[in-house]
């Protein structure tokens, strides 16, 4: 949808116009990853990415769409239980992954039986075990796992992922224990590792979104960068729709 090294930005009206869209964006290019490659590696965000998601699992594409080619993982994670509330993996389960006939080995859930560093070290074995296998491609210019598509949420602070200001670092998978926004422990991809990926859609609703976003789409060049500002300016396709702002 768009044009590699271009950012494309779509605004709606509503964010059920928003979710329209994002389900024909999600299966066009699952569809165009599985006939390229037989496979589609998809990154899930939490927070309100999987009500957004919500019209993919309805027709005509969940039957539509091939699910037996999916890969899913998720792009941050909260340390907590799988059938936690806060578990992103139970948010993801409720409102997508039970819908569609995902085979259950190829959902990548962290191990939650580990405290955060642990689960970090364990999800990025995992990644690279998964780039051995070609499951995950690897970007030539950068090195990092390369997925298809990465679905990001944004916060109120311009954070994406688990990637807060003032709490980047270099490797693929990394953790935190002080998160702003609770629960505290988490674990996260990396900048490294969302701007490697071959489509990057960053999913954005509400007001309250505002002023973080518009600096991060070149609007003001006067503020201090975000989390979300790293996304953003990459030399990959990505896509950014917005409601209501
Ligand atoms: O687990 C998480 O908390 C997230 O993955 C996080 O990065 C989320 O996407 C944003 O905080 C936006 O969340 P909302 O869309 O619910 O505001």
């Amino acid at each position: 949808m768009s044009e590699k090294g271009k950012g494309k930005v779509e605004v709606f009206d509503s964010e059920e116009d928003l979710s329209v869209s994002l389900a024909k964006y999600t299966a066009d290019l699952a569809d165009k990853f599985s006939k390229e490659k037989g496979s589609f590696t998809v990154v899930l965000s939490g927070g309100s990415l999987i009500k957004s998601l919500r019209k993919v699992v309805e027709p005509p594409y969940v039957d539509a769409v091939d699910w037996s080619t999916w890969h899913v993982f998720w792009v941050d994670e909260r340390v907590v239980p799988k059938d936690h509330d806060d578990s992103n993996y139970k948010l993801a389960f409720d409102g997508f992954l039970s819908k569609v006939p995902i085979l259950p080995g190829k959902v990548y859930a962290i191990n939650d039986a580990l405290p955060a560093e642990g689960a970090a070290d364990d999800y990025e074995t995992c990644l690279k075990h998964l780039v051995k296998s070609n499951v995950i491609s690897v970007s030539a210019a950068t090195g990092f796992p390369k997925f298809d598509l990465m679905l990001l949420g944004m916060g109120p602070d311009g954070h994406v992922a688990s990637l807060f200001p003032g709490h980047e670092n270099e490797k693929w998978v990394t953790f935190i224990k002080d998160s702003p926004k609770p629960p505290p422990e988490r674990i996260t991809f990396t900048f490294p590792v969302i701007n490697s990926s071959a489509d990057v859609a960053l999913v954005v609703c509400g007001a309250g979104k505002a002023s973080p976003v518009h600096p991060a789409l070149g609007n003001d060049q006067n503020s201090d960068p975000l989390p979300v500002g790293l996304v953003f300016g990459q030399g990959y396709s990505f896509q950014a729709v917005s409601c209501m702002l």
